[in-house]
């Protein structure tokens, strides 16, 4: 623990090291609770997470029959076959290489006709699982958590959010052109994340360092959604070193 705010924090040298830290907390986990329900993050940040989990499950075999994940997130407009679909996301990291079967995922339908009824019966589909016992986090630069961007109600469910246009421009990347990137997503809220039993937030790269510190001035804001888990009470922060701002802003 580190400057009186309510998060535990590893801090690492690199992304690797992260990598492996979270890895071997979620092995634990189900180790411990192999019918753990694990809320799942995608972008590039938990990428190696799951290379190294996938490692060290097929290295030392647990039992994932009763695994459940639960996405945060999915694009509205991308088809589950697109191969930027969080869906498609999960069969490459965690599903195919752990020939886990597709009933065991949850993910938000973006292609949904009804978007709003998607969103209350995936809020449904969560609590029917008896809610999510751990869940990882990435943060985006501008804070958000999830697709929860700046300005969101900590007591949102799961939402039809607008993308910020900082958020499109971040995610291009993974799209050939900035223009192809979604406008609209479907996010758990920041009441759902906060419900989960215990929570691990990595945070990796310069570019998170305002957010994370953010966090870890113990301000609580919904301009930094992220800010909103210092009033959890099971947090793990896996951070790297250049994620955390050295400098003490002027108070
Ligand atoms: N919706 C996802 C978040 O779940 C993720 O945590 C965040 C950071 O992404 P990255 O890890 O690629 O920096 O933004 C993405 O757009």
């Amino acid at each position: 623990m580190r400057r009186g705010v309510n998060v535990n924090i590893i801090t690492v040298d690199h992304h690797k090291h992260m990598s492996k830290i979270a890895s071997e907390f979620i092995y634990e986990a189900i180790h411990r609770n192999p019918n753990l329900v694990l809320g799942v993050a995608t972008g590039s940040t938990p990428e190696q997470t799951y290379e190294r989990l996938v490692e060290k499950i097929k290295q030392d075999p647990i039992d994932l029959s009763k695994l459940k994940t639960v996405n945060l997130d999915e694009y509205v407009g991308l088809p589950r076959e697109h191969e930027e679909s969080y869906w498609q996301y999960m069969i490459q990291h965690l599903y195919a290489p752990l020939e886990l079967s597709i009933d065991q995922g949850l993910v938000p339908d973006g292609m949904s006709a009804n978007l709003d009824e998607e969103c209350i019966q995936y809020e449904r589909k969560i609590e029917r699982l008896g809610g999510i016992d751990l869940q990882m986090l990435g943060v985006g630069v501008n804070g958000h958590i999830g697709f929860n961007e700046p300005g969101t109600s900590f007591d949102s469910n799961t939402h039809v959010v607008e993308l910020t246009e900082s958020t499109r421009i971040a995610n291009a990347r993974f799209f050939q052109n900035q223009q192809d990137v979604p406008t609209k997503a479907i996010t758990v809220g920041i009441s759902t994340i906060m419900k989960s039993r215990s929570i691990i937030l990595l945070a990796s790269g310069n570019e998170k360092a305002t957010a994370v510190s953010t966090l870890l001035k113990g301000e609580v804001s919904p301009e930094w959604p992220v800010t909103i888990l210092n009033q959890h009470d099971d947090v793990t922060l896996i951070v790297t070193k250049d994620a955390i701002e050295t400098e003490e802003p002027n108070a």
